[in-house]
């Protein structure tokens, strides 16, 4: 089977083809938006990979998961809220050294619930250009749409 697109490479390694060992691992990742526009940034927890590093909320889909229902968990589990209309919006294929990932990127504007860092991560509600760093090489195309929907061409972070 043919990718749609060629795989964004995390780190500078090179892209590994595609053996049979090598399966697509599907996240389902939230870009929560605030009315003014401001999209939440979350810390990576210790003890998983890429720890520290910021991120849009959101992790692996579980057998027999939608990308909306592992969604509406994931925020749940780490946030603490509750979801409305989660709405699809594109995806992106992922080359890491640990992992190849499809990240299915939803944008949430409606949610119930104050936000909590169960995860013991940290949070920032942001705006392009975003002001954390470290971001997660996967973000990074988030920020491209992004700042493409507003106009923006100077620097993304
Ligand atoms: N949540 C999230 N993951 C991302 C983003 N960008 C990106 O490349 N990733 C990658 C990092 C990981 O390889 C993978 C998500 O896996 P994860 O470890 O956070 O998932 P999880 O919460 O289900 O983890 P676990 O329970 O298995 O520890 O997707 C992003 O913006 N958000």
């Amino acid at each position: 089977m043919s990718q749609p697109h060629k795989p964004l490479v995390a780190d500078g390694h090179e892209a590994r083809e595609g053996g049979p060992d090598r399966k697509v691992v599907d996240v389902a990742v939230g870009v929560l938006i605030q009315p003014n526009g401001h999209f939440l940034l979350t810390s990576r927890p210790e003890g998983k990979v890429y720890a520290g590093y910021w991120e849009f909320p959101g992790g692996k889909l579980e057998a027999g998961e939608t990308v909306e229902q592992a969604l509406a968990r994931e925020l749940h589990e780490e946030l603490g809220i509750t979801t409305g209309q989660i709405q699809r919006w594109r995806e992106e294929l992922v080359d890491y050294p640990h992992a190849l990932v499809r990240l299915h990127f939803c944008k949430v504007l409606d949610w119930s619930g104050e936000l909590q860092m169960r995860e013991a991560q940290s949070f920032a509600w942001q705006q392009i250009p975003v002001k954390v760093s470290p971001v997660l090489p996967g973000t990074i195309p988030v920020l491209q749409w992004l700042a493409a929907d507003i106009g923006w061409t100077g620097a993304l972070y």
